[in-house]
């Protein structure tokens, strides 16, 4: 585990799940875009977030690695714990944090370098690595995403010249190559093909031996395949969270059965 401190201020608590939010309110300026949250994230299980456009999937994903933080205005309150500490309380690294709950988005976003540098960049960022072991964790997370024996002849080229697939692994191998607890994906295969999204959902089932998975999804199917449990999100606020057996067979809210069976959303 990555022993890097976050936080020297905040209260020390004990917390079991990868992460775990407890009251979390979040406003967009006047727009009260949370409400109540409390939801854990258990370690090494893939958690699904459904709801419809704007219920607020995108929004707790930022909050996870306080995303939010650049934009005045934007403000959340409560707690989300992670290793101890309230990591939306300040004092907060958030360099660090975002090392340990790295974000994959929804349109792949390799940085404009070769493939080698995208993601070599980061780890670079937090530790002091010989030339050898950096060639050795770009081999290795680029093994783990599958995208080696594409690429290992070529690592100098630009990242821009991968197809979407591609470049959406090369995400992945970037946020696993800092060696995080938590990665949250944001719909990370809505802007790929049907095999290119097998491939990243047969890669989640593999990464979830090692780390702790948020994923929102539009995909319903998405979420029945990968997700271990199923949290569902109407207008801010979380209706119910549950084994995605269960959510998907026998829902305990109307709402979420009215969305899961096609009708709104
Ligand atoms: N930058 C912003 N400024 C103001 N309001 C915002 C901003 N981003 C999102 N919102 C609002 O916050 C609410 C939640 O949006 P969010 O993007 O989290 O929903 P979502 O469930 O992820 O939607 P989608 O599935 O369409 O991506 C919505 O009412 C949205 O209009």
């Amino acid at each position: 585990m990555n022993m890097t401190v976050i936080a020297d201020v905040a209260p020390k608590v004990t917390a079991d799940p990868a992460l775990s939010i407890r009251d979390l309110d979040f406003w967009y300026g006047a727009n009260h875009a949370l409400k109540g949250i409390s939801l854990d994230f258990p370690v090494r299980q893939v958690t699904g977030m459904i709801g419809p456009s704007g219920c607020g999937k995108s929004t707790l994903l930022r909050v996870l690695n306080r995303m939010y933080d650049l934009y005045p205005g934007q403000r959340a309150t409560g707690e989300v714990i992670f290793d101890g500490r309230n990591i939306i309380a300040p004092g907060v690294d958030v360099n660090v944090l975002r090392s340990r709950v790295g974000m994959v988005f929804q349109k792949p976003t390799p940085f404009p370098m070769s493939i080698y540098d995208n993601i070599a960049f980061g780890v670079r960022l937090h530790e002091r690595i010989s030339r050898a072991e950096m060639d050795q964790r770009v081999e290795d997370v680029l093994r783990r995403v599958a995208l080696w024996p594409e690429v290992k002849d070529r690592l100098g080229a630009s990242a821009g010249a991968l197809s979407g697939g591609q470049q959406q692994r090369l995400c992945i191998a970037r946020t696993i190559a800092t060696r995080p607890e938590v990665i949250l994906l944001d719909e990370p295969t809505s802007a790929l093909d049907p095999v290119s999204t097998a491939r990243i959902e047969e890669l989640l089932d593999e990464l979830k031996r090692e780390f702790s998975i948020a994923i929102v999804t539009h995909n319903l199917q998405q979420a029945a395949r990968c997700a271990d449990r199923v949290a569902f999100f109407y207008m801010g606020r979380l209706v119910e969270v549950d084994s995605a057996d269960q959510m998907f067979t026998a829902p305990r809210e109307k709402q979420t059965q009215d969305y899961i069976t096609g009708r709104f959303g």
